[in-house]
C-alpha cells in the first residue's frame, strides 16, 4: 500500500512537473522576451494583496519600477512569465506600440479584469468589448460639446467660491488644508454631479441624498478601495457577516438607490422639459440622444443608463480628483513655476476679473501645469489589453532596430503609463516637472488619455475643469508645503508625494497638507 507521504510526494511532483510546463510554454509564448519571473501573474488575487517585492508584483509594480524598465530588457516590450499560476503578461513602455494596440483596425480589446471592475451594475460605456461599446459611445458621445466645457468652466469658478467662502480660507492669512487630496475629490465629484447631472449643489452639503446613513461620496470611497476585492471574489462574499464586507455590499446598494434616483426623477421630468432646458448637463443630452436613437433595438435600457450614470460619475471622479492634487502638490514644492503661472494668469486677466472660458485657451502654461502632473503622476496607471486574434506588434530593441513579436490570441499586455511617462527618450529629465515640455508642439503627448476609438470622452471637462480651478487657486493663493524641521522641498515631495502613493480605481499621491497664504 502507499504511504501518504509517498502520495503527497507524487501529487507535489505532479503539479511541480505541470508549473514547470507550462512555465516553459509561457515563456516560448512571449518568445523569452526578458521581463520579471514572478510565482503569481499580477491578474491574480493574491498578486493583488501581496505587497510589491522583487518577487510578487503587488499594485504597485510598475509605479516602483518606472525607471527600471530600460534595464530591464533590450526591448520596449518586457514579459512577466509566471512560475506558479496565472498568465503571463507583456508590458510596453512605447507610445508607438501602444497606438497599433489602441488604433481603429486592431486586434485587440479590453481584458475582463477591467471589464468587470467597472461594471458593478451590468455594461456601460467604459465596460463593454468592442461589440456593444460603439451605441453607449453614440448614446453618450453627443453630451461632450463645446457648450459642456464652457459649463464645466462656469461651474468649477462657482465651486472655488463656494468652497474657500465655507471653509473661511480668506478670513485669516494662511489656510492649512489637512487633506489636499479630500478636497480635490470633492471639488470632482461637485463638478461632474452638477455639469454630469443637474443636481444644483453647495459646498456645505453632501452630493445627492444619504441613504443608510451613507452619502454619495462615501460610497465611492468604498467602492473604489474595495475594488480589487469585488474583481476577485464572489458576490456572495460580501453578504457574509463579516462588518467590513457587510459594508461593501451595502456600499453598493446605497450607490445603486441613489443613481436610480437620478435617472427616475429626470424621466419624470418628460422629455419636452428636458429639451426646452438652456444649459444641458451630459445626462440630459444622454437621455435625449437615447430617445432620438432611430433604430430602437439600440436604444439603452434602464439597466444600462444606470451603469453610464455610475460610470460617467466614476471616471469623471476619480482621475480629475487624483490629478488635481498631484498638481496642486507639485506647485508646492516647485515656487518658481508656481509664480510663472501666476504671471500668466494676471497677463490674462490684468483686472482682477474672473477668467471666462474664452480666456481658458490663453492659460497655456497654466494648462501645461496639470499635464506636466499627470505625467509624474498618471491618474490611469495602465490600459490593459487582450489580443482577440493571432496578431504581430512591432517593437523597437534599444540599439534602434525594430523587430515583429507575434502575439497569440488571448495574450494580455498593459500599456504602462508610468513606463511611457518616465521613459527618457520621450521625456528627458523624467523625475523634474518641467510645465515648458508641454509648451514645445514637438512633444510626445503620450497615451494617459488612451487613444484611438475609445480615446477618454471626458479630457477636455478634467482639462477645463482643472484648468479653472488652478487658475484661481493661484491668482488668489500662494501654495506652500508644509515642511518637517530642516526639511528641504525635493525631500517633501519624496515623503509626501512619490513615496506616499495608491493605487485603486485611480491612482496618485495618498492624504497630504498644504497651506494657501493669500496673496496681498
Ligand atoms: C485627468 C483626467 C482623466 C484621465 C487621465 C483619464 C484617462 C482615461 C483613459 C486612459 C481612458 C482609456 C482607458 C482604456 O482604454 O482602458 C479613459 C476613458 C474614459 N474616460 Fe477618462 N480620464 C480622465 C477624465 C475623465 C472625465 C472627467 C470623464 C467624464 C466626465 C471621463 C470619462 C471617461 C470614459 C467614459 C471613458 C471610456 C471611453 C470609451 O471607452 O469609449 N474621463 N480615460
Amino acid at each position: 500500500m502507499l504511504s501518504w507521504t509517498l502520495i503527497a510526494l507524487i501529487t507535489i511532483s505532479g503539479w511541480a512537473i505541470s508549473c514547470l510546463i507550462t512555465y516553459r510554454r509561457q515563456l516560448a509564448d512571449v518568445q523569452y522576451l526578458a521581463g520579471p519571473r514572478h510565482p503569481f501573474s499580477p491578474f491574480t488575487l493574491v498578486a493583488a494583496l501581496l505587497p510589491t517585492t522583487d518577487w510578487t508584483a503587488g499594485l504597485l509594480m510598475n509605479w516602483v519600477g518606472r525607471h527600471a524598465c530600460k534595464s530591464l530588457g533590450l526591448h520596449d516590450v518586457i514579459a512577466l512569465v509566471p512560475f506558479i499560476s496565472g498568465r503571463s503578461v507583456l508590458y510596453t513602455r512605447s507610445v508607438e506600440v501602444a497606438k497599433q494596440i489602441l488604433g481603429h483596425k486592431s486586434d485587440w480589446d479590453k481584458v475582463a479584469e477591467q471589464v468587470d471592475a467597472l461594471a458593478l451594475f451590468g455594461e456601460n460605456l467604459f465596460s463593454s468589448y468592442r461589440e456593444g461599446w460603439q451605441r453607449h459611445r453614440r448614446i453618450a458621445g453627443p453630451g461632450f460639446k463645446p457648450k459642456l466645457y464652457e459649463q464645466v468652466w462656469n461651474e468649477s469658478i462657482r465651486t472655488y467660491y463656494e468652497m474657500i467662502r465655507t471653509e473661511g480660507w480668506l478670513a485669516r492669512e494662511s489656510y492649512l488644508h489637512g487633506d489636499v487630496t479630500a478636497m480635490t475629490s470633492k471639488i470632482a465629484l461637485y463638478l461632474i454631479a452638477s455639469c454630469g447631472f443637474g443636481m444644483s449643489l453647495s459646498w456645505d452639503k453632501a452630493v445627492g441624498e444619504q441613504i443608510k446613513g451613507m452619502t454619495l461620496g462615501e460610497c465611492f470611497h468604498i467602492v473604489s478601495s474595495s475594488i480589487y476585492a469585488q474583481i476577485f471574489l464572489p458576490k456572495w462574499v460580501f453578504r457574509l457577516p463579516f462588518k467590513t464586507l457587510r459594508k461593501i455590499h451595502q456600499a453598493n446598494f446605497v450607490l445603486e438607490s441613489i443613481l436610480l434616483g437620478i435617472i427616475e426623477r429626470r424621466k419624470a421630468d418628460g422629455a419636452a422639459n428636458r429639451k426646452e432646458r438652456a444649459e444641458k448637463d451630459v445626462f440630459t443630452l444622454l437621455l435625449d440622444a437615447n430617445e432620438d436613437e432611430a433604430d430602437r433595438k439600440n436604444a439603452l435600457t434602464d439597466r444600462e443608463l444606470l451603469s453610464d450614470v455610475f460610470l460617467l460619475l466614476v471616471a469623471g471622479h476619480e482621475t480629475t480628483s487624483h490629478a488635481l492634487a498631484s498638481s496642486l502638490g507639485l506647485l508646492a514644492c516647485n515656487p518658481d513655476i508656481q509664480e510663472k503661472a501666476r504671471k500668466e494668469i494676471i497677463s490674462v486677466v490684468p483686472d482682477g476679473c474672473d477668467p471666462t472660458f474664452h480666456d481658458s485657451e490663453r492659460f497655456l502654461y497654466v494648462q501645461a501645469c496639470f499635464l506636466e502632473a499627470i505625467r509624474l503622476f498618471p491618474s490611469v496607471a495602465g490600459i490593459p489589453q487582450r489580443a482577440v486574434a493571432d496578431t504581430i506588434l512591432h517593437i523597437s530593441a534599444d540599439n534602434g532596430t525594430t523587430t515583429d513579436l507575434v502575439v497569440k490570441r488571448d495574450q494580455y499586455i498593459v500599456i504602462d503609463l508610468f513606463a511611457i511617462s518616465y521613459n527618457s527618450s520621450y521625456y528627458p529629465d523624467p523625475d523634474q516637472y518641467i510645465p515648458e515640455r508641454w509648451l514645445d508642439p514637438t512633444t510626445e503627448q503620450g497615451v494617459n488619455f488612451g487613444a484611438g476609438p475609445r480615446i477618454c470622452i471626458g479630457r477636455k471637462f478634467a482639462l477645463s475643469e482643472a484648468t479653472a480651478i488652478l487658475a484661481m487657486i493661484i491668482r488668489d493663493f500662494t501654495i506652500e508645503p508644509v515642511l518637517r524641521e530642516g526639511e528641504t522641498l525635493v525631500q517633501w515631495r519624496l515623503r509626501c508625494l512619490d513615496g506616499s502613493v495608491a493605487n485603486s480605481l485611480g491612482f496618485g499621491p495618498t492624504a497630504f497638507p498644504l497651506r494657501f497664504k493669500k496673496r496681498g
